[in-house]
């Protein structure tokens, strides 16, 4: 991996990565700085436009205008059909990693290619009503892969424990692959996710329906901790 954000969140891990769906956008620097100065080491971005799943979010000049304002890597989470036709835009936005569907592309072996000449971390994410087999014949070629714990489209929902066998799955047929969680992360799911063997865990309602983030944060990253399962 030569992207050095890239490669400094995956050193980071395990980490949180907000996702800023539910963040105040008309303070988003305000939102930015605090996430900053309650250490977190990544952001979460997620794009939707209302085809590939039924709501529509943000796009190319609100990853810019968050790139403009912070150093910290960006995790953009494409839920978007076609995502390769997008790939050269976000990249130019400022994104990192670029993680897409599967579900939302024909052929995934081009688009990957085309994610990597453009120097971004490149990500498959997977719907839980998908299985690990649309992306095992892949793992050599991306950096992580992000298993979705609830259907894309919405913040707010419930965590699918089908995501725990698939990030069991996954990490025992690749033992360093950086793997993500993503949907209905909070203070009751995040330590089978840890144990499970999740790297990034993308959080949005439990942070930001939180009057302290910080707090919830330091909250979150303990139960990371204890659940760790390289520690005894
Ligand atoms: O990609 C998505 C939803 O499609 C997520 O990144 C959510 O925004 C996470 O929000 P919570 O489930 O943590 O509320
Ligand atoms: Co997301």
């Amino acid at each position: 991996m030569t992207n050095p954000r890239v490669k400094q969140l995956f050193e980071a891990a395990p980490a949180i990565l907000p996702s800023l769906l539910q963040c105040d956008f008309g303070n988003l620097e305000r939102e930015v700085r605090r996430l900053e100065d309650d250490g977190c080491q990544g952001l979460h971005l997620d794009v939707m436009d209302g085809v590939f799943v039924p709501n529509i979010s943000y796009g190319m000049p609100i990853v810019d205008a968050i790139r403009k304002l912070t150093d910290l890597p960006l995790d953009v989470h494409l839920m978007i059909q076609d995502p390769g036709k997008y790939a050269q835009a976000f990249s130019d936005a400022g994104a990192d990693l670029l993680t897409f569907h599967v579900e939302a592309v024909d052929e995934i072996a081009p688009v990957i290619d085309n994610v990597r000449s453009l120097n971004m971390g490149t990500g498959l994410v997977l719907n839980p009503g998908t299985a690990i087999d649309a992306v095992t014949p892949f793992l050599d070629q991306i950096d992580v892969v992000l298993v979705m714990s609830v259907d894309a489209g919405f913040g707010g929902q419930a965590f699918n424990p089908v995501a725990i066998d698939k990030l069991k799955a996954l990490r025992a047929i690749k033992p360093d692959l950086i793997l993500e969680i993503d949907g209905g992360v909070n203070l009751e799911t995040i330590g089978s996710c840890r144990e499970a063997g999740a790297d990034l865990f993308v959080v949005g309602s439990a942070i930001f329906r939180s009057s302290d983030y910080a707090a919830a944060l330091d909250r979150l990253r303990a139960e990371v901790q204890r659940h760790d399962p390289h520690s005894s």
